[in-house]
């Protein structure tokens, strides 16, 4: 490009975030140092004395010590948040472009339907790229009958709709979305709209057919299957990316480590059909709402600047079945808004799906010795001569290190966040774009129990990460940056979130209960620390939602959902995480639903929490609700009789009250709704029992 051109893409710092997040690191920072030295102090002076009981004092302590460290760790996501824009019409022609393999994954055709499956496979087709540089590979690890048939008759219908998508520049090319997007309301093409509309009716008519006959039965136990689906009619395959079905082989005595085994084994396929020097990952679920992504992702692999050391772009999940009511933070905007930080540092971690990827960087083959010989080949990529070829075409492997091994780790379920850190720990950098219209729209979970579902598989695969040698706060420092180091500890320690979240909703309110004091009275001048603290953080957390662009009610929505992923995911992570260490625990992975159930969908466009869940979730929170009311109800009552007593206790008597305002939708599901999706009286019943037992064996705490 000459010295004239225009910028591919531009990145923009978020300026007023910059000042207002860098100005609360100091100050909230100040407040927590005066906040440790009260509580040393007086820690001292209760132990020399004996004055109090200094058990929960020491515990409350301890939890604020530990919020606090996390909050440390986060900070670095807040330094220096930025954005981007690309602009894929100033990149070179066509025949400059290099190729791009999708990797779509998917598992159970009953909880992932294949109409979506297929819709998603269609709309990676038509990515508005040169087909000839396209190849989109499905892997199916149910090895399901259906999907194979599925795929055919995509095949068929996507040799109608990309021409289509083309001719008219069709801007959302997931064929279900766009039959009910405002884009195909008013066309000039009608007739053809309507032709192209009853193809894909039978298009869906065929996979029901295809469901009936053969149903949604998977195997998990079958040799490999590879079928390129592109059929031998040379006229149709002009204009037409390759379309390939893989289902790895799966034995049952035999780890086949979920999607990062999927993705491995896709690479290894792929290389061996088209090798593209770059790849993209999908979720079934995940369709492309915007053809131009592939392009975006180039503008930044074709800055001279940026490209040798750039490993992934990473899009955003965004979600089509989204509500106004953001009830289960499903747009993981709580993730986002930080990920923003860490693009502004080295880049955003991968998050899965919606990412270009560099092969050369994924393979990690800079850990491979200069002239390696048959021997060490073997060793890292595994025994296929035909695959050590393919690396050896278009990669020369740099510099020599010890032994590793290809592709996407296995050590964690997150094998997403394992592999970003190993990759920027490496020096590879990676980028966050978001643009206005999001590039890949994918199905988030509409009630609460797949929510923490899959919340708990997170957690877990990060204490996993946590608790391996590639834990973040220990690998990292040596090997990337202090901040960056950081935003990878503030990830995977998120489930520790655990102890402050219990330690500060039972033992300052079972002291309250008691009349011990935890905190300074009000005429103390270190009242003002806790007040500032406490508003501080509340208020900061209102900004950046609402700096992020979400309404102020998701404000009140994230704390909920901060609350009751501590209480209940994070609880049996760390449970399960210890067991796994010991290997008591088999990994697994629960996946997310992607069926789409009629009522469920109704509540929540509606804002009306579903709490249908396992009393091993719901339990712990509403126990701990009923605590907080007790002691809030006859801790008041007792403190408010006197004016010393108000004093005393007052900043005591705002914690639970806060909890209670705060979770009043565990309130109203206990006992004030009576639909189906409300708390089942079973589990109040039970939390009842709990809560009194907690109450009673707590306040032994008080004793010493
Ligand atoms: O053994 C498995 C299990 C899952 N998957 C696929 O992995 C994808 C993600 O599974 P899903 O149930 O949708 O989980 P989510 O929690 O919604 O996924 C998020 O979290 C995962 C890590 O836990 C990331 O891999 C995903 O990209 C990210 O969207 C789906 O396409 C699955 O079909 C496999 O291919 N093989
Ligand atoms: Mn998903």
């Amino acid at each position: 490009m000459g010295t004239t051109s225009l910028p591919l893409h531009v990145c923009h710092v978020k300026k007023t975030d910059v000042i207002i997040n860098r100005l609360h690191i100091f100050l909230h920072g100040i407040a927590l140092l005066s906040l440790f030295y009260y509580r040393a102090t007086t820690l001292a002076h209760i132990i020399r004395t004996r004055e109090s009981p200094f058990v929960p004092y020491l515990l409350v302590f301890i939890s604020e010590l530990l919020l606090s460290f996390l909050w440390l760790l986060h900070r670095p996501s807040k330094w220096r948040p930025v954005t981007r824009t690309a602009y894929p019409e100033r990149l070179p022609e066509d025949e400059k472009l290099p190729a791009i393999d999708i990797f779509v994954c998917t598992t159970d055709p009953s909880r992932e339907p294949s109409l979506g499956v297929m819709n998603t496979v269609i709309s990676a087709m038509a990515l508005d790229y040169p087909p000839d540089k396209l190849a989109v590979y499905l892997s199916d690890d149910g090895g399901a009958p259906v999907t194979l048939r599925a795929m055919q008759e995509a095949w068929k219908f996507a040799r109608v709709w990309i021409p289509f998508c083309r001719r008219y520049q069709v801007k959302n090319r997931c064929p279900d979305a766009y039959f009910s997007s405002p884009e195909s309301a008013d066309v000039e093409f009608v007739d053809d709209k309507k032709i192209m509309e009853r193809k894909y009716e039978e298009f869906k008519e065929s996979l029901e057919k295809t469901l009936e006959i053969i149903g949604t039965s998977t195997s998990k136990d079958h040799p490999p299957i590879v079928e390129v689906i592109n059929d031998g009619n040379d006229s149709s395959q002009k204009g037409m990316p390759l379309l390939v079905y893989v289902a790895r082989e799966k034995r049952p005595s035999y780890p086949h480590h979920f999607k990062a085994g999927a993705i491995n084994a896709l690479l290894r396929v792929s290389a061996m059909i088209s090798n593209a020097p770059y790849f993209m990952v999908l979720d079934c679920d995940h369709y492309c709402n915007d053809p131009s992504s592939a392009r975006q992702a180039m503008c930044f692999y074709f800055d001279p600047e940026l490209s040798p050391k750039l490993a992934w772009v990473q899009f955003p999940q965004h979600f089509h079945n989204m509500s106004d009511h953001d009830l289960y933070d499903g747009n993981l905007h709580y993730y986002w808004r930080e990920w923003e930080g860490l693009d502004g540092l080295r880049g955003p971690t991968i998050t899965g799906c919606n990412f270009y990827m560099k092969r050369e960087a994924f393979y990690g083959t800079d850990t491979l010795p200069k002239d390696p010989d048959d021997y060490q080949l073997k060793k890292f990529f595994g025994s296929s001569d035909e695959f050590i070829k393919s690396t050896n075409k278009n990669y020369k492997p740099k510099v020599s290190r010890d032994v590793g091994k290809a592709g996407a780790r296995y050590n964690t379920v997150v094998e997403d966040s394992m592999t970003s850190l190993i990759l920027h720990c490496k020096g590879w950098i990676s980028v966050w774009v978001d643009p206005k219209r999001p590039c890949f729209l994918g199905t988030c979970p509409t009630n609460l129990n797949d929510m923490l579902v899959q919340q708990s598989r997170w957690a877990f695969g990060l204490l996993q990460m946590t608790l391996s040698k590639f834990s973040p706060l220990l690998y990292g420092p040596l090997r990337m940056s202090i901040f960056q180091t950081m935003c990878y500890g503030a990830l995977t320690l998120d489930p520790l979130y655990v102890v402050p979240f219990y330690g500060l909703g039972i033992i300052p309110q079972i002291c309250l209960l008691h009349g011990v004091p935890l905190y300074p009275k009000v005429t103390d001048p270190f009242f003002f620390v806790f007040a500032f603290i406490f508003i501080s953080a509340q208020l900061k957390h209102v900004q950046e939602v609402v700096s992020y662009g979400d309404p102020l009610r998701t404000a009140l929505y994230d704390l909920r959902v901060w609350m009751m992923k501590s209480g209940a995911c994070y609880l049996y992570a760390n449970l399960n995480a210890v067991l796994d260490q010991f290997g008591m625990k088999e990994a697994s992975f629960s996946l997310t639903s992607k069926v789409y159930d009629e009522e469920e969908t109704k509540r929540h466009q509606k804002g009306i929490y579903d709490f249908q869940s396992s009393p091993q979730i719901m339990a712990p929170l509403c126990s701990l609700y009923l605590v907080n009311v007790a002691s809030f109800v006859i801790g008041t009552a007792r403190a408010f009789q006197s004016h010393e007593g108000i004093n005393e206790m007052f900043a005591q008597a705002v914690i639970p009250l806060f909890g209670i305002i705060v979770n009043y939708h565990l309130l109203e599901g206990m006992f004030l709704r009576k639909d189906r999706a409300r708390i089942s009286p079973s589990i109040t019943t039970l939390s009842v029992v709990i809560s009194g037992t907690i109450l009673f064996f707590g306040s032994l705490i008080v004793l010493f």
